[in-house]
């Protein structure tokens, strides 16, 4: 196993999260007091339609901003710095998976892994397209040069997951993964998912109903009535 990189330590004080509501200018929807997790371990959170799951993941990612209170990976201080900088930060630490797998169709496989490096309007080298079609192949995806919208589901969030991973990130975060696939889709993906984490000596983060899932993660939390609670 690598050594996981200290850069995906995570340390949470005081923080508070929600969303812009019409009436009210803010509603709250969690408060976590203190959240430490070691560099490498892998997180579940469960919770009930809307209790804010995604909503934690974004500012975890660095996608949106805690309302309050202190929000750390390593020794990067992500609740200080302004949305660029947190942008600029999280396109090198965090490979994110969504349910929806976030592909762009009319693309192959290969070029939707590559897709992070237009992004820094770069075009890949070959030691990136060789990362690329090595993960590929890792992950049983056939055909890397034929059109996404051809794979099944699992095949598509495993192109996915291959993404995420492209730049080894020390963080991965993953919102409901495997709930669009079907059990056997779901429990390839999941093994996946967790066994590179390990091998990678990523921190996973899981928001997840997947009981199959969540039972392969070392920490499970769950979120109600706005803090977070063991699960
Ligand atoms: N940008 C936004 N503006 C206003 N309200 C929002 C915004 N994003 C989310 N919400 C609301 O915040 C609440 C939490 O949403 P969130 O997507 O985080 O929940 P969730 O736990 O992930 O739910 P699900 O399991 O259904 O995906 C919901 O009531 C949602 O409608």
């Amino acid at each position: 196993m690598p050594e996981a990189d200290p850069a995906g330590a995570l340390a949470l004080r005081d923080l508070s999260i929600g969303v812009p509501d019409r009436a009210s200018g803010w509603r709250t929807l969690l408060d976590v007091a203190a959240l430490d997790l070691p560099a490498g371990a892998s997180l579940g959170i469960e919770g009930a339609s809307g209790a804010g799951k995604t909503t934690l993941l974004h500012v975890l990612a660095g996608i949106a901003a805690p309302r309050s209170g202190r929000l750390a990976w390593g020794t990067v201080e992500l609740s200080t710095l302004p949305p660029r900088a947190r942008d600029a930060w999280r396109r090198r630490h965090v490979g994110m998976v969504f349910q929806d797998f976030h592909l762009v169709d009319g693309l192959g496989a290969t070029a939707n892994v590559l897709l992070p490096v237009s992004f820094e309007h770069l075009r890949p080298d070959a030691t990136q397209r060789e990362a690329a079609a090595a993960l590929l192949a890792r992950l049983g995806v056939p055909g890397a040069a034929g059109d996404v919208a051809a794979l099944s589901r699992g095949e598509r969030q495993r192109v996915a997951l291959a993404r995420a991973l492209l730049f080894r990130p020390p963080v991965l975060i993953a919102d409901e993964p495997t709930a669009s696939l079907d059990p056997a889709a779901a429990a390839l993906v999941g093994d996946l998912l967790v066994g590179l984490a390990a091998e990678t000596g990523a921190t996973l983060l899981v928001a997840t109903h997947d009981r199959g899932l969540l039972g392969r993660l070392q920490r499970r939390l769950r979120i109600e009535d706005g803090s977070l609670v063991p699960a």
